[in-house]
């Protein structure tokens, strides 16, 4: 799942790395010129004085030895680890002890410019919305450009942590817990699923429906989509093979009618969740938004779900932005991510629209649902 933006953080990571370690370099070998500047400043004053007053040398003589006991020995750190193989990496480990020991490195702008425009170009052709790229760049800048930083860790944590903060800064947004928000609602809870066709909408509730299942809550299936001819045989064949209860009415009938009778039912059987499917339509179809309309009229739903698939990256983006706008939603699955190896949508959804992905679908079998975790998802794509 999302391999292809993993490398392409991964990327990322070894190129600041790299140019924050060379920065590090460079300002080690400033100050270590300014050293020796002033010592032999001082060198110099002193064979001046020399014949006049002994005790003062002595006294400089044992300022230089503090300075180069202050001096980091570089070697030792490398010492420290004799399976070293790499030379480039035990050069990297070495200046990297050397701005531990100073206790500081310094980022400029510069230093950062080429890994950052890499990594905006490698977003961007992973379908990552752009408005979310200039955040996240953004948010990367903000926390490692500095006049000065002091940092106690490595530079390659220093860099992970600033990206694992920046993705999860767009992708954690409005984020709640399904099963609290379901236990907490007054039952039945009404949930209805929209979305375009073929996204995987029925195949999620069938999904949502086992995984209620799962944590001791009952639901009803219902199907509104009255409109496409299969519509009804497609759900009734999951709610089959899962011993759920369907309410259905025939093809060309009013949605808003079935999913009240599903709610009728679940009252009067305590079931816990109506799960209720809608035709598959574009937010410009005005007869099916409308149908929608109704919906929300005469069921009044606890929550509107979006369905679609990741692998649809962009275009997944602007359809769940399209659709929020016309129809407010509480939230997203993302279906076909185990398909998905951008994982734009992923990383955009939440943002465009300001709520939360509640679940990945991860396949086909009713198992293959996945509760949406920004951390774990950010520790997975950042961490090594
Ligand atoms: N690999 C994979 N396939 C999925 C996933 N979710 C759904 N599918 C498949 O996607 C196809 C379409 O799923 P449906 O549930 O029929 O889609 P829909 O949105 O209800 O379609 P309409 O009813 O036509 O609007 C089916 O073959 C599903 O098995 C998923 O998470 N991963």
């Amino acid at each position: 799942m999302f391999d292809g933006l993993k490398e392409k953080l991964g990327r990322f990571k070894s190129d600041a790395e790299e140019s924050v370690e060379e920065a590090a370099e460079e300002a080690d070998a400033e100050q270590a010129d300014a050293e020796a500047d002033a010592e032999s400043a001082v060198a110099e004053s002193e064979s001046a004085d020399v014949a006049e007053s002994e005790p003062e040398s002595d006294a400089v003589a044992e300022a230089e030895t503090e300075t180069a006991d202050a001096e980091p020995a570089e070697p030792s750190e490398d010492e420290s680890e004799p399976d070293e193989e790499d030379e480039s990496s035990s050069a990297g480990l070495a200046s990297r002890a050397k701005s531990f020991a100073r206790g500081r490195v310094v980022i400029d702008e510069d230093d950062l410019e080429e890994p950052l425009r890499e990594l905006e170009l490698a977003l961007l052709s992973g379908d990552v919305e752009m408005s979310v790229v200039d955040e996240i760049l953004e948010a990367i800048r903000d926390d490692l450009v500095g006049e000065e930083r002091k940092f106690t860790e490595s530079t390659g944590s220093i860099v992970e942590d600033a990206l694992e903060d920046a993705l999860l800064s767009v992708i954690s947004v409005g984020q709640f817990d399904f099963l609290e928000r379901i236990a907490e609602s007054e039952k039945p809870v009404v949930v209805i699923f929209t979305g375009v066709n073929g996204v995987g909408k029925t195949t999620s509730i069938a999904k949502l429906s086992e995984y209620l299942a799962d944590h001791g809550f009952s639901s009803v299936l219902a199907n509104g989509d009255t409109y496409r001819a299969g519509a009804n045989e497609q759900i009734r064949e999951h709610a089959r093979n899962l011993d759920r209860k369907l309410i259905a009415h025939e093809q060309g009938g009013d949605p808003a009618a079935v999913i009240y009778d599903a709610v009728e039912y679940a009252e009067a059987n305590d079931v816990d969740v109506v799960l209720g499917d809608t035709a598959g339509r574009l937010h410009t179809s005005d007869d099916l938004m409308s149908q929608l309309e109704k919906i929300e009229r005469v069921v009044d739903p606890d929550m509107t779900v979006f369905v679609d698939e990741a692998v649809a990256g962009q275009d997944a983006v602007n359809r769940a932005r399209e659709f929020d706008n016309a129809a407010e939603i509480d939230g997203t699955i993302l279906t076909k991510a185990d398909a998905d190896s951008q994982g734009g949508a992923a990383i955009s959804v939440s943002h465009v629209t300001g709520k939360p992905i509640l679940f990945l679908g991860t396949g086909q079998g009713y198992d293959d649902l996945e509760r949406f975790d920004p951390e774990a998802l950010v520790a997975d794509l950042v961490e090594d």
